[in-house]
């Protein structure tokens, strides 16, 4: 059974000779036995910017309406699918399409996926935001200014990037480049994390 495959990414390369299998029970009946909408909610900026905080308060509220998640977040996929991916520029592109493809098999599954990556280029996010049908994937633009990124500096990133103890810091020595058509776009050095969450709720719903 040559049928086509679902994906908007088209295999170019070692894939192209492998044979789509239709499955009986369809990604529509997935949904339904969950009783909501897939969604892949995809947070974007710089380190320290509260990706991993709102994340994390995102799927606990959702968790609690009995909403069926799961929670990608870049330090932890590094320590395993993607650990033997670096920050250049191309490694970071194939740790943004490798996600893309894990979240998007989740959406499959009829789960709300939410991803915490840097993601620093448009072009990757983009790529990914292909890979869902429209309205299912949600981007969240956390436009928390360098300077209140690095004065938190949880992780005491920063000041080693500074000190060129750590190479291709993003904000510091490799670039971000700004979403342009996040669907939702938050200050948190202006918004706490409760509104925050409120304001990505609204945006689902
Ligand atoms: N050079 C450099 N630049 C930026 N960040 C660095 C770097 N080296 C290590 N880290 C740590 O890696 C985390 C970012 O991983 P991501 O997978 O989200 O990065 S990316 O989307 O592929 O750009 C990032 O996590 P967050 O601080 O939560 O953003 C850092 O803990
Ligand atoms: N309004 C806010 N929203 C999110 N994080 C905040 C806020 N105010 C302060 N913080 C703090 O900023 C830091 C953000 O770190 P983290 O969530 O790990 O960011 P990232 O995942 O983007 O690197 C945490 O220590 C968090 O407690």
């Amino acid at each position: 059974m040559n049928k086509k495959s679902p994906y908007e990414v088209k295999c170019t390369d070692l894939a192209s000779d492998a044979v789509w299998h239709h499955s009986t029970i369809t990604n529509e009946m997935r949904a339904d036995r969950l009783n909501q909408c897939p969604k892949c909610i995809w947070l974007t900026g710089l380190s320290g910017s509260g990706k991993s905080t709102i994340a994390n308060a995102l799927d606990a509220v959702l968790f609690e309406n009995n909403a069926a998640t799961f929670l990608l977040d870049g330090d932890n996929i590094r320590h395993g699918l993607n650990k033997d991916l670096g920050m250049s520029e191309k490694d970071r592109a194939e740790n943004i399409r490798r996600i893309g493809e894990v979240a998007r098999l989740m959406v499959d599954a009829g789960l709300i996926v939410i991803c915490a990556f840097i993601s620093p280029y448009q072009r990757d996010r983009q790529i990914v935001r292909s890979m869902f049908k429209h309205g299912q994937f949600v981007e969240v633009f956390l436009d928390t200014p360098l300077n209140v990124c690095e004065s938190r500096d949880p992780k005491g990133l920063y000041k080693k990037a500074r000190q060129g103890v750590i190479k291709n810091f993003t904000g510091i020595s490799d670039p971000y480049e700004a979403p342009e058509t996040a669907e939702v776009v938050i200050n948190t050095s202006s918004s706490n994390i409760e509104d925050s969450v409120k304001a990505i709720l609204k945006a689902l719903n």
